[in-house]
């Protein structure tokens, strides 16, 4: 069998673990406290989708928002990761959407439920192509950006985030072990809004990448 290439790491089935809140200005553009923690959660390799598919707006939803991430595609596996050696399980990046049924999450947040219909819903998490490591060479201090129909509405910096990218790892990685081909999506900035059927999003990171997807409602 012909070894498996990471580069196509949406293909192996491998888990997506999501940090939330790590941007202190998207934390209060919904009105949620600043984290002493990270704030974690799961979507399903059945999430992917890329570029030239769709996005789906969930049948159940009458809000979905759009949150741009940078992905980190982990190369070696581990558990309880030093921050140290964080980034030696790094095999490279990737541009992520982190879709969101915002009605959904704000009722399961009200019923303190888990938020897995709002977040991990089939394309909840469209990626770019794999970004090896060395085309990012300081991940925290990289600027993201999204357009909705050519209109920017998200643009913010790695630089802002709460946790960096080696914490975050070791942190997980204590209770989560992390495996070759995992996607960690480490948060947005603020300028999350809704999108709906028919928009064209179109999303970037610096000079690095960029890509495009359209919103469609399921047939
Ligand atoms: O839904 C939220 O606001 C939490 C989240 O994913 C993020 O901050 O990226
Ligand atoms: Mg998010």
């Amino acid at each position: 069998m012909a070894a498996r290439n990471i580069s196509h790491f949406w293909e192996w089935g491998r888990k997506i673990i999501c940090v939330g809140r790590n941007y202190a200005d998207h934390a209060k553009e919904l009105k949620n406290a600043i984290p002493t923690e990270p704030v974690l959660f799961l979507k399903p390799p059945s999430a992917y989708v890329r570029e030239g598919s769709p996005i789906l707006v969930p049948l159940y939803s009458g809000n979905l928002h759009h949150e741009v991430e940078l992905g980190v595609v982990i190369g070696k596996g581990g558990t309880a990761i030093p921050q140290a050696a964080a980034m030696e399980h790094v095999a490279g990046y990737a541009l992520c959407l982190d879709m969101t049924a915002r009605d959904v999450q704000d009722e399961c947040k009200s019923k303190g439920l888990p938020w897995t219909l709002a977040k991990a819903f089939n394309t909840s998490c469209p990626v770019s192509e794999f970004i090896p490591k060395e085309r990012i060479p300081d991940p925290a201090n990289v600027r993201l950006w999204l357009k909705v129909n050519d209109q920017l509405r998200q643009s913010g910096c790695t630089s802002q985030m709460i946790f960096s990218i080696p914490y975050l790892i070791s942190y997980i990685s204590d209770f989560i072990s992390l495996e070759e081909g995992d996607l960690i999506l480490t948060g947005t900035p603020k300028g999350v809004s809704a999108v709906q059927e028919h928009d064209e999003l179109q999303a970037g990171i610096e000079d690095v990448v960029t890509m495009s997807f359209r919103v469609d409602r399921h047939e």
